[in-house]
């Protein structure tokens, strides 16, 4: 899928594949570095980290398992809700591991805020967290973040498993929507 497929749905493209690609090969680099000689398991947070989880995993070049989180705090708006639902709990008992959280896009970030605490409530043995895209001027908690690939200006993006309404996940790339479609 192209910027052509789009029609006049999308307004610009912030962060094309090839900018992804690179990102996430740099920071995969990273991250088998700090975890050397480690047992990692990421942890995906569904839907929007799909893409994510797949390429990440793929550059690492060590050993990781996999487990995946469902919750939503967005529904089919645009704006974080605040409130968040476990859609789909891990698999794995976490107590005593090294997790990394994948997430998409930390925006204000009470989603990851409250996955932080939950998770750390299962005693791993550490804790981080690695994330696309996050918006630095949205935050409403000040989070640490171990790995972030771009900070982006306040703007509502698709693609690259990011949605509105469920659609545009696919877009290999990630940019912004035209105001008429979410009725801007
Ligand atoms: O920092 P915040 O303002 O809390 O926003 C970030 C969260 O919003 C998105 O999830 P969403 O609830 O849209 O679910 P989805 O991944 O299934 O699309 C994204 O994947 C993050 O989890
Ligand atoms: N699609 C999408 N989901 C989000 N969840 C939190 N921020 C965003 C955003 O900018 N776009």
């Amino acid at each position: 899928m192209d910027e052509k497929d789009m029609g006049t749905d999308l307004e610009k493209v912030l962060i094309t594949k090839e900018e992804i690609d690179a990102k996430l090969a740099e920071l995969a680099a990273r991250i088998d570095r700090d975890y050397a000689g480690k047992d990692l398991l990421i942890v995906g947070v569904l839907k929007g980290a799909v893409m994510v989880m797949a390429d990440l995993a793929r550059a690492l070049g060590s050993h990781v398992t996999m487990d995946w989180m469902a919750v939503s705090s967005y529904g089919a708006g645009t704006k974080s809700s605040g409130v968040v639902r476990i859609l789909k709990d891990l698999d794995t008992d976490i107590a005593g591991r090294d997790v990394l959280i994948v997430e998409d896009i930390i925006d204000s970030g009470l989603t990851l805020s409250w996955l932080l605490s939950n998770l750390r409530s299962r005693r791993p043995a550490s804790l981080n967290v690695c994330t696309l895209l996050r918006k630095p001027e949205a935050a409403k908690v000040d989070i640490d973040v171990a790995y972030v690939g771009f900070d982006i200006p306040n703007e509502f993006v698709v693609g690259y498993g990011l949605d509105f309404a469920e659609k545009y996940r696919n877009l290999p790339f990630v940019g912004t929507l035209a105001p008429h479609v979410y009725g801007g």
